[in-house]
């Protein structure tokens, strides 16, 4: 008995489409996004895969998208789990700016940093930014206001993305169920890393597209299978390709 894990980054949202770091705020898909993610869904039922459950984070982009596959799929009976843990990394005082602009002012090497290196932090949201949290009040009126981040690191994601592994998905691959997560750049790096067991510096390298899926098997005990692949190998390096050059290339 094998389990499976698809994880999938969402469709094309509006702030992707104007390379605008996004982050915790709440934007909705393009159209582009949304027919990504009706094309996710055929790869999925074309490849023989029938999730039996999904998990996805508490903005609108990755619910969205979920919505988009359960319906596609004719699941739209799956339980669905939402969790903040699963959100996108909080981009801080870099949320609304436009990525060429970053790069202007803080040069390229910065700018890397900040969007990939593990443990590069971008700089804090601050006070005045704090309207921006007035309607997450509400949505995460269960998580701990120490625990709502006011920007984070790659590693930071991870440490809030682990416990919700080992606690809440886990149990359920160990079921030998297929799970479905949709949710975001930088959780599906996180779930890398610790599936596959990624170095801080490699993991800089990985860029994850908007709306393709990939897959992981694990055997009875939880053993990994091989390691994770895509079901559009040729889309997902071009995607990657176009999330690794935002902000660099003219746009
Ligand atoms: O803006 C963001 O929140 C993320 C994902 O869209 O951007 P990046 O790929 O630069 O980490």
């Amino acid at each position: 008995m094998t389990s499976k894990l698809i994880l999938l980054r969402h469709g094309e949202s509006e702030w992707n489409n104007k390379h605008l770091f996004c982050g915790w705020v709440d934007v909705g898909l393009t159209s582009k996004g949304q027919q990504q993610a009706v094309q996710a869904a055929n790869l999925i039922s074309q490849n023989g895969l029938s999730p039996d459950l999904m998990f996805t984070s508490k903005l609108t982009r990755s619910c969205e998208t979920a919505d988009i596959i359960s319906k596609s799929l004719g699941r739209m009976w799956m339980d669905v789990i939402r969790s903040w843990r699963l959100n996108e990394r909080h981009y801080g005082a870099l949320q609304g700016r436009k990525k060429s602009d970053v790069v202007a002012e803080v040069g390229k090497e910065k700018y890397m940093y900040w969007r990939r290196a593990y443990e590069g932090c971008p700089p804090l949201m601050n006070d005045e930014d704090e309207a921006l949290l007035i309607d997450d009040r509400y949505k995460y009126a269960d998580v701990p206001i120490e625990d709502l981040p006011r920007g984070e690191s790659l590693k930071m994601v991870l440490e809030r993305v682990r416990p919700f592994w080992e606690t809440n998905i886990k149990s359920e691959l160990l079921k030998n169920k297929t799970v479905l997560i949709v949710a975001h750049g930088s959780v599906v790096r996180s779930l890398i890393k610790i599936i596959s067991t990624i170095s801080d510096r490699d993991i800089e390298q990985i860029n994850i597209p908007n709306g393709v899926p990939l897959v992981y098997e694990f055997d009875e005990k939880l053993g990994k299978i091989g390691d994770y692949y895509y079901l559009d190998p040729d889309a997902a390096e071009a995607g990657a390709k176009e999330v690794a050059n935002q902000g660099l290339e003219k746009n």
